[in-house]
């Protein structure tokens, strides 16, 4: 498989009242080893780089070497933003893999399968995003709360990860970014400025972020649900 997972883990939590999202208990174990986990089972991806915070490698290091994993795994340190940390993952991708795929470690609920259809997806078009449909009707607002306009819902996904990049292009992209590479929400928005054709794929609406507390509990929920079979 030519394929590697680069994890950002490097956050701080701090929509979670700083709580460290990665090490977060959920179900009984940390949030960044289910993510690990699932990569792992997935038989598609050749290492996987974990990237820590200075504050928080340490722990990210005995966890990774507490699991055992069959396949690789490497710690590098990250920056103060998600893109950073990413692209210093990134850097650490052999030059001879020939697709990366990027995951937060604040998505636990990713499951094995999401990751096979994620590098289908990448295999097909190049660049692949995990989403799923908008079920709110979104606005656009100015500043001082005005609504802008309403985007026909149809045509809206939120994007989530597993993505999936040829690596050439997301090097190029980077390449090609400039300096406002830093403040991309993801990395697909750096491939599609670059000009590449970036395609989603369904994601999973269980595949959520930990971002606010609300998430611990629904993330809690459905782990223990999928421990007790019910999946
Ligand atoms: N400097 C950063 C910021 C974020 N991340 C990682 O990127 C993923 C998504 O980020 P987010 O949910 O925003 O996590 P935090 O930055 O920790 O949250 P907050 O913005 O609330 O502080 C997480 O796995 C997080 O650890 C990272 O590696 N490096
Ligand atoms: C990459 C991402 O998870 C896609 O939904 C998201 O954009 C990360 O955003 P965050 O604000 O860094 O959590």
């Amino acid at each position: 498989m030519t394929c590697s997972a680069v994890v950002p883990a490097a956050g701080r939590g701090q929509r979670l009242g700083g709580r460290e999202k990665p090490l977060l208990p959920l179900a009984g174990r940390p949030a960044l080893a289910w993510v690990l986990e699932a990569l792992s089972a997935s038989g598609v991806i050749a290492e996987i780089i974990v990237v820590a915070s200075e504050a928080n490698r340490e722990a990210v290091e005995s966890l990774c070497t507490a699991l055992g994993l069959s396949l690789p795994v490497q710690v590098v340190i990250g920056g103060a933003e998600r893109a950073l940390s990413v692209r210093a993952g990134v850097e650490h991708v052999p030059d001879d893999r020939r697709y990366v795929l990027i995951h937060d470690a604040a998505r636990p609920l990713v499951t094995p399968e999401l990751v096979r259809r994620a590098i289908a997806a990448a295999l097909r078009h190049g660049a692949a995003v995990a989403a799923i449909p908008v079920t709110d009707t979104i606005k656009q607002v100015a500043s001082d709360g005005r609504v802008v306009t309403t985007p026909e819902r149809s045509t809206l996904v939120a994007a989530q990860t597993p993505q999936v990049f040829r690596l050439d292009w997301l090097r190029e992209a980077y390449r090609r970014a400039g300096a406002q590479w830093v403040t991309a929400t993801d990395e697909a928005m750096l491939l599609e400025r670059a000009g590449f054709p970036v395609f989603v794929f369904p994601g999973d609406p269980e595949n959520l972020k930990l971002t606010t507390p609300i998430d611990v509990t629904i993330a809690e929920l459905i782990l223990e649900r999928r421990m007790r079979g019910n999946a």
